[in-house]
């Protein structure tokens, strides 16, 4: 695979308009984003970074300033470590427009849907997004867990609708899951798969089941930590630690989940539950409690850990 700074130097020398032509891609020009929360603005990032004329919605004008803020920071570290120039940095940040309006949309080659994990929200999106889309557009979504032949046929064009799921934080993670539906046509297949691998990622190819391969394996580990945590068996540091120094997981389950958010992790486990009637999908209480009282984790403040002082502090 070209490494991250070779597919820059590439896709920089290309990028102009964003046509097809002119970025040497024969599918996708320029890249549409619905929802700057840390999903969408970490596409965004790496989007812009690898090339893409990126257009990046979200309802609200805070989320939207919060995200290019992170973006720049985001390109900021990178320019620290020698791997982004300043010039390099300023390209990539001239690359990215923020909307409020589907117009926006109107010459994107794909629509990358990043938006809350709730199937009828993701739904209504589409639907708004659709009138505004050229016939050709390829719309993606980065869910986490719900089906895409379901998402797919709410709107006009199954054939060009796939799962495109990055990894937390975009940046960094090299994985792209690529999710067919059932009248997912090959050529968008393939275009998906071209520009996973011109973003700097590994795609993979997952069948379109609840929450497909990573979090069918991910959240029921998570959801056994939270459990874990609700029976007493440890606290929420013994638990991380635990997981961290006996497992040599990156992070512990629950200062995962925060990071992920309480709210997606809730989602995830609700969609499996649902979809493979197994009451080993159960999601547990404590998870449920958390979520209901808008501790949802890194995003809102406060989670399994209290992160609004200096350092976090566990909430049990
Ligand atoms: C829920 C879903 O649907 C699916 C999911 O995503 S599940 C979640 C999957 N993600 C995980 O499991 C993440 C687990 N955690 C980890 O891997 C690590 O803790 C972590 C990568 C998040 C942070 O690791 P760390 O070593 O503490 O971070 P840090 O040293 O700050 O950064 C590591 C590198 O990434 C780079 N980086 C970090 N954030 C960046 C950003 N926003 N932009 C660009 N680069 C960034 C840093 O510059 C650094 O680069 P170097 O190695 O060249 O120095
Ligand atoms: N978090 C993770 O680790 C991962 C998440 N995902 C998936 O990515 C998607 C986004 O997750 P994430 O970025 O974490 O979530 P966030 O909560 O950080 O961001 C969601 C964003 O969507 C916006 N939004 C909600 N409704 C609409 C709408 N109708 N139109 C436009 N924007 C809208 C929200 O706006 P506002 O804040 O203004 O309400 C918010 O900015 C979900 O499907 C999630 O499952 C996939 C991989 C990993």
């Amino acid at each position: 695979m070209p490494n991250r700074r070779t597919l820059f130097a590439q896709s920089d020398r290309s990028s102009g308009d964003g046509s097809a032509e002119q970025t040497g891609n024969a599918m996708i020009g320029k890249i549409g984003i619905i929802g700057a929360g840390q999903m969408g603005s970490g596409i965004a990032q790496v989007s812009a970074q690898a090339g893409y004329p990126v257009r990046l919605l979200d309802m609200s004008e805070e989320s939207l300033k919060r995200a290019v803020e992170n973006i720049d920071r985001g390109y900021q570290r990178l320019v620290a470590r020698g791997k982004l120039t300043e010039d390099e940095r300023t390209a990539a940040m001239a690359r990215i427009e923020t909307a409020r309006d589907m117009a926006v949309f109107r010459d994107c080659d794909v629509v990358i849907e990043a938006a809350t994990e709730n199937e009828q929200v993701k739904k209504e999106i589409f639907k708004a997004l659709v009138p505004n889309l050229g016939p050709a557009t390829i719309v993606a979504s980065n869910t986490s867990s719900i089906s895409i032949t379901r998402l797919a046929a709410s709107t006009d064009r199954p054939g060009r609708f796939i799962g495109m799921h990055f990894m937390n934080p975009v940046p960094v993670m090299q994985l792209v899951e690529i999710i067919r539906g059932i009248a997912t046509e090959e050529a968008t297949y393939q275009s998906i798969r071209e520009l996973s691998v011109r973003l700097g990622k590994q795609p993979v190819a997952a069948e379109d089941f609840p929450a497909f391969i990573v979090n069918r394996i991910l959240l029921p580990m998570i959801n056994e930590a939270v459990y874990t945590l609700y029976e007493g068996v440890g606290s929420v540091e013994a638990i991380d630690t635990a997981m961290k120094l006996g497992a040599n997981h990156p992070m512990g389950p629950l200062e995962l989940a925060d990071f992920i958010g309480l709210d997606t992790c809730l989602a995830v486990m609700q969609v499996l539950y649902d979809g493979l009637a197994d009451s080993k999908y159960r999601p547990c209480p404590l998870l449920v409690k958390y979520v209901e009282a808008g501790w949802l984790g890194r995003k809102a403040g406060r989670g399994f850990y209290d992160y609004r002082g200096e350092k976090p502090v566990p909430t049990r």
